[in-house]
């Protein structure tokens, strides 16, 4: 049986969109960036710690396989998580607007026989946005829950003004990816 350890109703819904059949494991992994810690380390690690967390709960069960996802949007140094409130996510889409930034995507699958990732890694470029968009945006409350405070399958696709990479990786599951992972050699 395949799982996907995650709450996130984006992923799940990704997952299906491949046909892959699976059951949901809820886990709670803190996601707290380590002092100097590289994104994409932290991205991974973070991922990792979802999909043992899931196995954890599962792996009695002969064939359990478990996915653990994490997405996190970066600029630069800086890490863009999920907005802690509204002003946090208006500061966010602030530093967005105009530039170019990464969304990365990493996907663990672990079973009885190891650990193996695969990770997505995408350019988002945003266009200029003024002050009333951002406050407007945000005011819809796409934006919590979400890294960077954005969702790129919602309003905020009139935000973007160039993609390069993995759609489903931006929105949290790089369907591509998670593929391979379990049909790939
Ligand atoms: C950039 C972006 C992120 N997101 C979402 C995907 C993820 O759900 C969320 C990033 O947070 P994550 O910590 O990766 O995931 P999560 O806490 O929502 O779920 P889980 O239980 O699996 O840990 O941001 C979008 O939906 N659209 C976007 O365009």
């Amino acid at each position: 049986m395949l799982y996907l350890a995650s709450q996130s109703p984006r992923r799940r819904e990704l997952l299906g969109q491949i046909g892959e059949d699976h059951r949901i494991l809820e886990v709670n992994v803190e996601e707290i960036r380590a002092p100097g810690e590289p994104a994409d380390a932290y991205v991974s690690r973070v991922a990792l710690d979802k999909a043992r967390a899931g196995f954890a709960r599962v792996m009695d069960e002969p064939g359990a396989r478990v996915l653990g996802a994490d997405t996190e949007v970066v600029l630069g140094g800086e890490v863009f998580g999920k907005p802690r409130d509204a002003a946090d996510a208006v500061a966010m889409l602030g530093r967005l607007a105009g530039r170019e930034h990464r969304v990365l995507s990493t996907v663990w699958l672990v079973e009885a026989g190891g650990e193996r990732q695969a990770v997505s890694v995408s350019t988002v470029r945003f266009a200029p946005l003024s002050g009333r968009a951002i406050a407007s945006y945000v005011a819809t409350g796409e934006c919590f829950g979400k890294a960077g405070a954005y969702a790129i399958q919602g309003a905020a696709a009139a935000f973007v003004e160039h993609l390069s990479g993995s759609y489903s990786g931006v929105m949290g599951l790089p369907l591509f990816e998670t593929f391979q992972l379990l049909h790939g050699q």
